[in-house]
């Protein structure tokens, strides 16, 4: 057994709450991965964990014994960091066995247990090179090898692919998985980079200024936000987020975006209760839209697109919506956090991020940013208006002032 939990794990510095309440399990096995963005708290929860931070409040237990008072050497953990930290003068195979060693292990086992890190790695070839001879990608995977060899009960990684160039790191977090995989080794990963959680994690729990707001299977996350936040952080391009309002119709619960009125389906409109009025934001995501009419109901939105990028398998308009402004703080947060990150939007260099007055960033007072992905066979220009369609079936929707979903599904286990 060696489940990972966090029992309502708060650590404040001054008064200020770093990590909130949080409550978390990592099963036997489980590759679960921490993402948010930076300053969210990963890190502090990671060494929390490992036992380089203690909490203001709160216990860890590491296979259901509380370990929150225990020294991080006798937590049998493995670390592996974003610097590699190895030894420049050792050979990979003496920075591989190293810290047995230390802990007293004898020369046979050792060897055994670096031969055997060595195969799964692909390492064998290189243990008596020196890591100034290595390139980025086998550093890294020694790295890991130190942390193997060890066998510990979990391990705990913290950005190790963000020393990689793209294309290494990509085929990199395919091996990490496909080794956390072979091994069955419980695995706490911390990383700011969703598409880095989308496909390496079992489940993804989304932290936020210190609170969780989501855990799930990377489909839950995707298919089923429990909050704005959720759906602007995870997917990429990001969901855009329409501002509308629920009224009821005809006995029938209809979406107000702008001035038109969608009389949602009755298994869209399920669980919605909307009192006269209810401020929502609709959440749309770049690859639900049509530019030909669905066959059912569908909310329009008309797009001036300011830029059109061709990437060969999809082409992305990004322009300004031309109904209705923005309004909310849960809506301001989201596009602002959103828009912070250049691996999210795709958004050009040097733009800034959302400001405070509600404004989309880049965008002029009163209107909202939208990003369609269409088809490359799509014909798009800058400057025309595009009109899309997404089918009624599509729209996530939010409520105005908390940010969290108003159709929560069971899986969809919302701590916001
Ligand atoms: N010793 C400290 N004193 C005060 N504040 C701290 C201290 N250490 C960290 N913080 C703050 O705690 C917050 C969370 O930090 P943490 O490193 O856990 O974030 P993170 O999500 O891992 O971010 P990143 O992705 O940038 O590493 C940050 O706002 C940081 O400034």
């Amino acid at each position: 057994m060696s489940t990972i939990e966090f029992c309502d794990v708060t650590l404040t510095y001054d008064v200020r709450p770093i990590l909130d309440n949080l409550s978390l399990v990592i099963g036997d096995g489980e590759f679960l991965v921490l993402v948010g963005p930076s300053g969210s708290g990963k890190t502090t929860a990671l060494r929390i964990v490992a036992g380089l931070l203690a909490p203001t409040a709160g216990q860890v237990l590491v296979g259901g014994r509380d370990v929150t008072r225990v020294a991080p050497a006798d937590r049998d953990l493995a670390m592996v960091f974003q610097s590699y930290a190895l030894y420049p003068h050792m050979t990979v195979r003496r920075n591989m066995e190293f810290g047995l060693k230390l802990a007293g292990v004898d020369r046979r086992e050792r060897d055994s247990r670096v031969a055997a890190a060595a195969e799964t790695l692909g390492l064998t070839e290189l243990l008596d090179r020196r890591p100034r001879a290595l390139s980025g990608g086998q550093r890294q995977r020694v790295a890991m090898g130190r942390a193997l060899v060890r066998q510990p009960r979990a391990f705990l990684m913290d950005e190790p692919l963000s020393n990689l160039d793209a294309k290494l790191r990509v085929r990199v977090r395919a091996e990490i998985a496909r080794i956390q995989r072979s091994l069955g080794t419980t695995t706490l990963y911390v990383t700011h980079d969703q598409t880095e959680a989308m496909t390496m994690a079992d489940r993804v729990a989304v932290l936020h200024d210190g609170r969780l707001q989501q855990v799930g299977t990377p489909d839950d996350l995707f298919n089923r936000p429990a909050n704005v936040f959720v759906a602007a952080f995870i997917g990429s391009p990001p969901a855009n987020l329409v501002p509308g309002r629920l009224v009821s119709e005809d006995h029938a619960v209809a979406l107000r975006v702008g001035d038109q009125t969608l009389v949602l389906p009755v298994d869209v409109a399920a669980g919605l209760t909307p009192s006269a009025g209810t401020e929502v934001i609709v959440g749309v995501r770049p690859h639900d839209v049509q530019i030909e009419p669905p066959p059912g109901p569908a909310l329009i939105l008309d797009v001036d697109v300011g830029l059109v990028e061709r990437l060969g398998t999809e082409t992305l308009a990004h322009g300004e919506m031309v109904t209705g402004a923005l309004t909310g703080s849960a809506a301001r947060a989201a596009i602002a956090l959103a828009a912070g990150d250049d691996e999210l939007t795709g958004r050009e260099p040097g733009q800034e991020a959302g400001d405070e007055s509600g404004r989309a960033p880049g965008g002029r007072p009163g209107t909202s940013r939208f990003t369609a992905a269409l088809s490359p066979r799509t014909d798009v220009t800058a400057a025309g208006r595009l009109r899309l369609y997404v089918a009624a079936d599509r729209l996530h929707l939010f409520d105005a002032d908390t940010g969290a979903t108003l159709r929560p599904a069971p899986a969809a286990l919302a701590a916001a």
